[in-house]
Formats: C-alpha cells, sequence, structure tokens
C-alpha cells in the first residue's frame, strides 16, 4: 500500500496531539493530500485546521489505516469511534505506549490487521525511528503498508517480538526527550560558566545536532567518536571523569532511566 492507495481510500487519525500531529506533518510534507485525512480529536489545534485535512466529521467506512494516536488513558472512549472499520480491510496501526496488542484485539477482533508501534517526535522533521510488529492477522503486506506510511517520516525497524516494545520505547519513544533534557542543562552548564544563554543554546543544539549526524554518518562506533574527541590530559578527559563515573555518570544515570520509562511503558499495559 502506498500513498496512492491512502489517497483513494483514507486515512483516519484518532488523536492528533503532538506525536499524531508531528506524523501528520511530516506525512503532509512528503505529499500526502490533505483531502484523504480524516482526523478524530476533540481540540484540534489552529495549524490543524489550518491543514485542510477533515476534521470530527463522517468517518470513511472503509480507510486504508485507521492511526491510533490517543493517549493510552483514552483508549476506552476513543476507539469505539473506529469499530465500525473491524473485521476488514482496514489496517489498525496504535503508536500508543504500553497498550497492547491484545487490547485492540479485543476492541477490533483478532481477524482485523494490527500493527503496534513506537514512533518518536523527530517524524516532524522525516528524522523519526519506528519500531513496528503486527498481530496474528497481519500479513506481510499489511506490514509493508504500515513500514510505507510510517518510512514517510524516518527509519522504521521490526521487532520480533511484542515484548520487546517496552525497551524500544525507554530507548527511542522517549529518547527525544532525554536528548533535548541534555541540550538544555548543557546549554545552562555553559551559562554558569559566563556565555550569553543564547550563545550557549546555540552551541548546545550545534553539538548535539552535529553530534548525531557524525555518529550516523560515521563508520566509527560512537565509543570511538568520543575517543576522536578526547586529547589525553585535556579537557575532553577532565569531564568523561565525570560523565563516565560508575555510580553517579552517565551509564548508571541512563540504565535508571530507560529502566523507569520500560517499567511505566509495562503499567501502562495494565490500563
Ligand atoms: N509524544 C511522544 O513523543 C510520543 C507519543 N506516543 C504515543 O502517542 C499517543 C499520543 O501521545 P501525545 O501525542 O504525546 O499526546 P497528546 O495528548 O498530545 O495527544 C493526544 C490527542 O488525542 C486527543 N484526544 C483525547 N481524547 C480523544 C478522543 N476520545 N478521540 C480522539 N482524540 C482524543 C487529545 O485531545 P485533548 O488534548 O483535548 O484531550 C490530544 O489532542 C500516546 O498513546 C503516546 O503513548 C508514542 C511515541 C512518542
Ligand atoms: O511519554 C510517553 O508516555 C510517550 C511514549 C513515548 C514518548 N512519549
Amino acid at each position: 500500500m502506498a500513498f496512492e492507495e491512502i489517497t483513494r481510500r483514507g486515512l483516519v487519525l484518532l488523536g492528533c496531539g503532538k506525536m499524531g500531529g508531528a506524523m501528520l506533518a511530516g506525512w503532509l510534507a512528503r505529499g500526502l493530500s490533505p483531502e484523504a485525512v480524516h482526523v478524530v480529536d476533540p481540540k484540534p489545534s489552529d495549524w490543524l485546521q489550518s491543514t485542510g485535512v477533515h476534521l470530527n466529521g463522517v468517518l470513511p467506512e472503509d480507510p486504508a489505516v485507521a492511526l491510533i494516536a490517543v493517549k493510552p488513558q483514552m483508549m476506552g472512549e476513543a476507539l469505539p469511534a473506529l469499530r465500525a472499520m473491524s473485521g476488514g480491510r482496514t489496517l489498525f496501526v496504535s503508536i500508543a505506549a504500553g497498550t497492547t496488542i491484545a487490547r485492540f484485539e479485543a476492541e477490533f477482533g483478532a481477524q482485523s490487521p494490527i500493527v503496534r508501534a513506537m514512533p518518536n517526535t523527530p517524524a516532524a522533521v522525516g528524522r523519526g525511528i519506528t519500531a513496528i510488529v503486527g498481530n496474528g492477522a497481519s500479513s506481510a503486506a499489511h506490514l509493508d503498508a504500515a513500514e510505507t506510511l510510517l518510512s514517510a517520516v524516518g527509519q522504521v525497524v521490526r521487532l520480533e517480538d511484542e515484548s520487546q516494545m517496552d525497551a524500544v520505547t525507554g530507548v527511542s519513544g522517549s529518547g527525544p526527550a532525554y536528548v533535548f533534557h541534555m541540550i538544555e542543562t548543557l546549554a545552562q552548564a555553559g551559562a554558569a560558566q559566563g556565555l550569553p544563554p543564547e550563545l550557549a543554546l546555540q552551541l548546545a543544539k550545534a553539538t548535539v545536532a552535529g553530534a548525531g549526524a557524525l555518529a550516523e554518518a560515521s563508520e566509527e562506533d560512537p565509543g570511538q567518536l568520543r575517543v576522536n574527541v578526547t586529547s589525553p590530559n585535556g579537557t575532553t578527559q577532565a569531564a568523561l571523569e565525570v560523565l563516565m563515573d560508575a555510580e553517579t555518570g552517565f551509564p548508571s544515570l541512563l540504565d535508571r532511566a530507560v529502566a523507569a520509562a520500560v517499567k511505566r511503558s509495562k503499567e501502562l499495559a495494565d490500563g
């Protein structure tokens, strides 16, 4: 299924907040016609209203895709709007953290093709990464269709098992927030050392963006790239002795942060 089939049969987006909006922005930027998109959202933002998509109207009976982007806690209230599309040709794609395929099968039937996905907000600029896994009714063609749709906003990886989704959520789903917090705090640290705050923020943003681009483009692994910055007994080494401290440094901090996200993802599965 390519954008042509979505254009013909339509795409329903249930919930268009931060993540649904980021994906929609990516699809529209890549040429998906707003005419093909039907959004259900109780309080459409000004941006959403300006896009030209159908808003809170009658939904198509047989859309190519129904993408679920409401918060896990809203499922009970929100999913019935999609029930009429069950058991047919519509591919359900959920991006909700925690909510299991079993929960969607209980709503739409196990014969409905359902793909659970975990994207991230860099999708808004085509630089997201999304992990996907399908239910038993999802054919290779359904997974290909989900991949086509989601690869319009970044990379797509396929999981062997749904149980990997909690860890994916803790690494790449929530991960952009960790990086944004690093930008914020790196800039604050620069300002604390006397830099004008705006300059410190520009330096921090460009450093994180540049390092990310280099990590992606380079054949060297991130550990070697780190070594390449670190002159013996130089400034980086002094900083890394703080950041790599076994008890208080990044390794332990990120271990605990990711574990907390994974734990919360598992809790969300329980509703
Ligand atoms: N934000 C992120 O980085 C990521 C989020 N996700 C997942 O995406 C989903 C959405 O998260 P996020 O975008 O951050 O949350 P938001 O709260 O920003 O978006 C959810 C949207 O759904 C709307 N909504 C609430 N009730 C209904 C309903 N009954 N029918 C239709 N729409 C409804 C909300 O409206 P209102 O605000 O008026 O209630 C809101 O606009 C979550 O399940 C989350 O786990 C996955 C990966 C990354
Ligand atoms: O914070 C959350 O629950 C969602 C899921 C991943 C990113 N945001």
